[in-house]
């Protein structure tokens, strides 16, 4: 038996205390990580560089002592992997060469290239799996198909997913084939991380929410189910954490629909709820609101407090809504941790 204390959770094991990690815990809030960023020169930069990016995610660990370690990338290297340009715009985000049409999809590079594009980033997981403290877990991810494609076909992000709307309603078939390639990019990808050391991968769907009936069958819980079930067959007992972002009542049912052993909740989910629709199905992460590390203050622990209490019955991993914004105050953490650990 494990004594890891994310595994348990994600075994379905209620702990006395929630093992904890947050979204973006290594990022723009921490000096450390500021000075790390500045010493590669961007954001893919860090990324790629192994040692970098090594360095940035086990900050966080160092600092604060988090039950996990996420592994530094980030979701849109798969598009880049498959052949699409890449870069990030200081102050706005994303932008990429875009996808739009049947053809342009048969243009992406095959499955098997994206190991030519992301060996650097299972250089990170071998690196980490050496290097962090034992209690530690190491989760590696990738993004869903559907947000991945969100940004493939606008070349940015959008407040409302549009462009990937209308790509879908317009060509459902070339639209579907997009899907298709960036499931198994996915898989391929999350294989490798597992390979390299990863112990648990996660899913982040961020824009799920924007899927509605029969679009969130076959966008959202279908390319998840596909990964999820392929990922077990191939690396049989690593633990799939789900994060359906803005699911709402979709939440309810969906680790059982996909295999996830866990589900990710957003702050947009009452934690009350949570517990009696999607916790019976397993373990649940989340789900405080990221704002409280910007404000702090008493609403911090009385909010950290209740999210422990909601999901004390059952398997949970304590974590944010949300990343943390690089506004967050750092003392905040060690607050929430004080709240969470007594
Ligand atoms: C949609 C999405 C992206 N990336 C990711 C998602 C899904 C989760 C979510 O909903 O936030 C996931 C992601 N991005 C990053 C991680 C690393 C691991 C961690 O959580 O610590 C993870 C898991 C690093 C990052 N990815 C990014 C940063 C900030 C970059 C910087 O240092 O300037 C970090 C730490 C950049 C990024 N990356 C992306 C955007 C839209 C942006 C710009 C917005 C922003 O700046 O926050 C795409």
């Amino acid at each position: 038996m494990t004594q890891k204390t994310i595994l348990r959770a994600l075994a379905g094991e209620r702990l006395p205390t929630p093992p904890v990690w947050m979204m973006r815990q290594a990022g723009r809030y921490l000096p450390e990580y500021r000075a790390t960023r500045a010493q590669a020169g961007d954001f893919l930069s860090l990324c790629y560089y192994p040692d970098l990016a090594a360095e940035v995610t086990l900050q966080p660990i160092r600092r604060y002592g988090f039950d996990a370690a996420i592994l530094f990338a980030d979701i849109l290297l798969i598009p880049q992997a498959l052949g699409l340009d890449l870069w990030f715009v200081t102050g706005e985000g994303p932008r990429l060469s875009t996808v739009t049409s049947a053809a342009e999809v048969a243009a992406l590079k095959p499955v098997d290239a994206i190991h030519d594009t992301l060996s650097p980033i299972y250089e990170t997981v071998r690196i980490l799996s050496r290097e962090l403290p034992r209690e530690t877990t190491l989760i590696g991810f990738a993004g869903a198909p559907w947000t991945v494609a969100t940004y493939m076909i606008a070349g940015r992000g959008t407040p409302d997913q549009g462009p990937a709307h209308m790509f879908k309603d317009a060509d459902r078939a070339s639209f579907t084939a997009l899907i298709d390639r960036v499931t198994e990019a996915t898989i391929a990808y999350l294989s490798a991380q597992i390979e390299a050391g990863a112990e648990v991968v996660k899913l982040f769907d961020s824009w799920a929410g924007s899927l509605k009936g029969q679009d969130f069958d076959d966008f959202a819980l279908e390319p998840a189910r596909r990964i999820i079930t392929e990922i077990k067959a191939r690396h049989p007992g690593i633990p799939v954490i789900a994060f359906p972002r803005e699911a709402g009542p979709r939440y309810a049912g969906f680790a059982h629909a996909t295999g996830a052993d866990c589900v990710a909740l957003d702050n947009s989910v009452d934690a009350e709820w949570a517990a009696a629709h999607v916790q019976m199905d397993g373990c649940v992460q989340g789900n405080l609101d990221p704002k409280l590390l910007v404000s702090g203050g008493p609403d911090l622990e009385s909010e950290v407090r209740r999210v422990v209490n909601a999901f004390s019955n059952g398997p949970h991993i304590f974590n944010l809504g949300h990343g943390i914004t690089p506004d967050a105050d750092p003392q905040n953490v060690s607050r929430m941790l004080a709240a969470i650990r007594g």
